[in-house]
């Protein structure tokens, strides 16, 4: 794909990389105010804010030196639509976005800005980022019932649910600008879990919902600092906007509200799966009153099969009857039924069945390791083990995503800037026909330039040179991978000195957290150590790194805006499902979420020695009234 450099007029101006995008989304994409996007699964919510992006850069519609700020959840949503934009739009272009998560926006802010907070709420300039523990809520909501002198107020606080103190207590409601003010008792305990956090130690402890309330005092308090993000962002990104919480959603109205930044919240209510984790009420119906944001829905489904789609609104219309019928834009690939339940005598069973299958589709339909998917609802080691020996058994490679390589989750670790920019040049420099690679890491070093990259021909020799000297080095040391981890160490070790530990540190801020930039470090080794096992071929390494050739298993939370030819979901049981009758509608929104994530093909295993399904019979119901057979694997 070639990218244009230069403006494009608006009105020449096409959509890239997509043959056509529908008529609502299109007016999203040129639209100058503010809009909500509500759509279903697959309808091509990510899509439309990479082609907003690629119109408002390449049109200039968003003018150089001006940006587009991207907010998402977790840094593998961050990193899809930036990777998305970067594959539609000219370097220089892409480079004005950017794309981050809320954590870390809010952190950067309370980097920049947070020594001008008043006094009574300033943290330490080298404050940590902590999450909240049990025992310290405990010790604080105890000394501050002992100190009490009213013995009904001390009762209160004693009586205090530990679980959900920092949520409904600590950090629900945005910060006066001076001292809060002791007139209940829950802002008495509130007051001391403040102090013991900003100043019980050396250095501040900080959870980040701390910060996020943090930080919005501070830009509530400082004209300045507000007005200098409304000058850099002319536009901002809202991605899965349903899981937005009222903290974040505070910062973005103190931040946006008044200024002439337009912004942009895509999601879809019938996904909310983080009310757990405070994901506010109504939260399109709020920006929308709040901003005046006019609302857009989608219609087509550009992800999954016409039998899937048909199925999925059954089950959508059970999170909203007033769900509208999305149209599948897809074909349907797969003979038979997309979608079935399949009965196991026992988890063996089900093990070596569900390899067969795979095995099978993967030879009979020359799809790949990857486009297959293994959801659990939780704790996806128990379920690991056996179904990774049964697969290996089939000559497949069952890999758990949700495995801890040091302080990382393996599928966290893969998004690590640091990790993906270590690979890249290691593959770059020690494997044949790695283009791509190579591509990447120019355009890494040239991200990395400590002065902004001008783009031109001088320029990149210098840097292309640079990276050609280096590499050659590199695969002259090292060319087989080390066996030992003093060698491995040394050899990532080298490879981050390469790409400047400092500038790492100034274009990714959270690597100037602490040292987290040396945890990401271990873990590169720790993993790509694990990786190299009895390997003797870099390329082989690198891929078992990546998991290339490795059939992903996860829990449903880390599968979601992901897409499989085929999920399984393992365990439709009660065992699985232990919450289920706590929060039906977020356990039938997870349901859905895992269901929405297959494009070919949904399969649900049962297996009585696991557990029971009585308390989940409504979400059996959902199948059964859309037709979905149970078959008995014998
Ligand atoms: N206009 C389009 N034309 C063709 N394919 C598209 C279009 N829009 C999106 N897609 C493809 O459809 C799939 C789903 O798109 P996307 O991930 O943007 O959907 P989403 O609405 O964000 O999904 P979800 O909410 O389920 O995560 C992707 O494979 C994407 O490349």
């Amino acid at each position: 794909m070639t990218f244009p450099p230069r403006r494009i007029r608006p009105e020449a101006w096409l959509p890239v990389g997509v043959t056509a995008l529908e008529a609502n989304a299109l007016k999203v994409v040129r639209s100058d105010a503010h809009r909500s996007v509500l759509a279903g699964p697959g309808a091509g919510k990510t899509e439309l804010l990479a082609q907003r992006a690629a119109y408002l850069l390449q049109t200039g519609i968003c003018p150089s030196p001006r940006r587009i700020l991207a907010i998402a959840f977790k840094r593998d949503a961050a990193r899809n639509l930036s990777s998305r934009v970067a594959t539609r739009c000219h370097p220089g272009h892409a480079s004005r976005l950017d794309s981050v998560t809320f954590d870390a926006f809010a952190k950067s802010l309370l980097d920049r800005f947070g020594q001008t907070l008043p006094n009574e709420w300033r943290p330490t300039s080298d404050y940590e980022i902590v999450f909240s523990t049990d025992a310290i809520i405990r010790q604080v909501l105890q000394s501050t019932s002992k100190e009490c002198t009213n013995a009904e107020t001390a009762a209160r606080i004693r009586a205090i649910n530990i679980k959900t103190f920092e949520r409904r207590h600590v950090v629900h409601q945005r910060l006066p600008n001076s001292k809060l003010p002791l007139t209940s008792w829950q802002n008495i305990a509130a007051k001391n879990y403040w102090q013991r956090m900003l100043r019980g130690q050396k250095c501040s402890q900080l959870t980040f919902p701390m910060i996020g309330r943090l930080v919005e005092l501070l830009l509530r308090s400082n004209d300045s600092a507000r007005l200098a993000f409304a000058l850099t962002y002319s536009h901002v990104f809202m991605d899965e906007f349903q899981d937005i919480t009222p903290i974040q959603y505070d910062l973005v109205y103190t931040l946006f509200r008044s200024s002439d930044t337009i912004l942009t919240a895509v999601g879809d209510n019938k996904q909310q799966i983080m009310r757990w984790a405070m994901a506010m009420d109504a939260s399109f119906d709020v920006f929308e009153k709040d901003f005046g944001a006019k609302r857009v829905r989608l219609l087509n489904n550009y992800r999954s099969s016409p039998e899937l789609v048909r199925i999925q609104h059954i089950l959508a219309q059970a999170l909203d009857d007033k769900a509208p019928q999305p149209e599948s834009q897809t074909e349907t690939m797969v003979p038979g039924d997309c979608c079935a339940v399949w009965d196991f005598t026992s988890p063996e069973e089900e093990g070596k069945c569900l390899a067969a299958f795979i095995a099978d589709e993967i030879a009979a339909h020359n799809l790949h390791p990857r486009n297959f998917a293994i959801l659990v609802r939780q704790k996806s080691d128990s379920y690991a083990g056996s179904l990774a020996s049964q697969f290996a058994a089939a000559g497949l490679l069952l890999r758990n995503e949700d495995a801890s390589v040091g302080a990382l989750k393996i599928q966290e670790l893969l998004t690590e800037d640091l990790s993906i920019k270590c690979m890249q040049l290691l593959r770059a420099a020690l494997t044949r026909g790695a283009g791509t690679a190579w591509t990447n890491t120019l355009l890494t070093l040239q991200e990395l330039e400590p002065t902004g990259f001008d783009y031109s021909d001088i320029n990149s020799r210098r840097l292309a040179k640079l990276l050609d000297e280096f590499a050659s080095q590199l695969a002259q040391d090292y060319p087989a991978p080390p066996s030992s981890s003093k060698a491995m160490t040394a050899l990532i070790a080298k490879v981050i000195d390469f790409l400047g530990r400092s500038r790492m540190r100034a274009i990714y801020p959270a690597y100037a957290q602490g040292n987290w930039l040396e945890e990401v470090e271990k873990c590169i080794t720790e993993h790509l150590q694990a990786s190299a096992d009895s390997k003797t071929d870099w390329g082989e390494v690198l891929d078992a790194y990546d998991g290339i050739d490795a059939i992903g298993l996860m829990t449903i939370h880390k599968s979601k805006g992901l897409e499989y030819h085929t999920i399984i979901f393992v365990g439709l049981d009660d065992r699985a499902w232990w919450n289920y009758s706590n929060d039906e509608a977020e356990a039938t929104a997870v349901f859905f979420v895992a269901f929405t994530r297959a494009k070919q093909r949904a399969i649900f295993t049962y297996c009585s020695s696991r557990g029971q399904r009585t308390e989940i019979q409504p979400l059996y119901d959902l199948l059964t009234k859309a037709g979905v057979s149970t078959v008995q694997i014998t």
